[in-house]
């Protein structure tokens, strides 16, 4: 007899499902991604610190989890929940169940929901806080708590890295500040012969320039932009002196380090297919995208930034580039694993941003 398990909107809406992963009861932001494939990769992503993932497509855990997929070996997820967690798992590379996975690593997960009704609820009335209940006597105190409840939304700190270390490559050599990084990002560097520097995000830009790289990645990670002061002002001492790329939350940084502004999104956008469109060349790529708050387009006109890429579905800014210096952003992921790879072209362009600035004056 499987365990039931209650998941509760803020809104009063009750699922009853079935408990895996940890027996712990859970709080938070409720989101949903809609990618197909890359359940590993997302519920070991530091963006989705303090939230609690709907999975849209119905059958999760089914290739199990391997050692080599994690975008980090600390995830920090609040909870997952599906329509179906697989209970055997086939595949060349499996190690363990989502059920294990997710015991070891004590979060706690709910399957048996119409997880279809959930998002319908998600996308009508914007991001939820929700909660997991295991006992059907709490739910209702529950629900009256949630209404008052406040969630952090400063979770950089918590899931940066406490020390610098190298990821040794015999080229170009890259500083990643590390806001929340995903593995992918230094792997995708490190393919490309860099030898990356993963560094605390409250490095500050004097820290990096005494290294000399020869240039500067911006990492993605969790929560509100605006509270990540620290990023803010380095990416400002950095402007100019050595290119920079930044994804994800480092294009937010970005934006705001050059006077734009964020705001909160309804749902955001979380999944695996969303078509960007880059206005330099006219093509459509396919991208993956997990991020709750966006630039405002309309504070970008007052600054030095251009703006590059923009998202099909709902005409957000996608991508950003300096006026005259060398640093550029975008809101989705190129280091995308299991993919779409279409967006991957852009770690070769700042590689080549790199080497056209190398030994420059703003280098030294
Ligand atoms: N993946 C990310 O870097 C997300 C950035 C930010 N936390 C957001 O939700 O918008």
């Amino acid at each position: 007899m499987r365990k039931q398990r209650f998941l509760v909107l803020e809104d009063g809406t009750i699922f009853k499902g079935y408990r895996f992963g940890s027996d712990k009861e859970t709080q938070g932001e409720i989101v949903f991604n809609t990618a197909m494939t890359g359940y590993q990769e997302t519920l070991s992503d530091p963006s989705y610190t303090g939230q609690i993932i709907t999975f849209t497509y119905p059958l999760i855990g089914n290739y199990g989890i391997n050692r080599d997929d994690y975008e980090t070996l600390n995830p920090s997820l609040k909870g997952m929940v599906v329509r179906e967690a697989c209970e055997l798992p086939s595949n060349f590379r499996n190690m363990a169940s989502l059920d294990e996975t997710l015991k070891n690593y004590d979060i706690p997960g709910i399957d048996g929901v119409d997880t279809r009704k959930l998002t319908r609820i998600i996308r009508q009335h914007g991001v939820l806080k929700a909660a997991f209940v295991n006992e059907e006597a709490d739910v209702e105190a529950t629900i009256e708590s949630l209404k008052t409840a406040e969630f952090p939304t400063d979770e950089v700190a918590q899931v940066s890295t406490k020390t610098a270390y190298v990821s040794t490559g015999n080229d170009l050599r890259v500083v990643l500040i590390d806001f929340g990084k995903k593995e992918n990002i230094v792997r995708e560097l490190n393919l490309r012969g860099c030898d990356v520097t993963v560094m605390p995000w409250n490095t500050t830009a004097e820290e990096i320039l005494r290294l000399r790289p020869d240039g500067v990645m911006l990492s993605n990670g969790p929560g509100n932009p605006e509270v990540v002061q620290d990023g803010i002002n380095m990416i400002n001492g950095i402007l100019g002196k050595v290119p920079f790329f930044g994804i994800c939350l480092g294009h937010q940084l970005f934006a705001l380090a050059c006077g734009a502004s964020t705001f909160k999104m309804k749902f955001g956008h979380r999944g695996a297919n969303h078509p960007v469109k880059n206005l330099a060349t006219g093509k459509i790529e396919i991208t993956s995208q997990n991020h709750g708050y966006s630039v405002d387009p309309e504070t970008v006109k007052d600054t030095d930034l251009v703006i590059t890429h923009v998202a099909l579905n709902d005409g957000t800014v996608e991508g950003l580039r300096h006026k005259e210096l060398p640093a550029f952003s975008v809101q989705y992921h190129p280091e995308a694993s299991p993919g779409p790879h279409d967006p991957n072209y852009l770690f070769d362009d700042f590689i080549q941003m790199m080497n056209e600035n190398k030994g420059s004056v703003m280098n030294g």
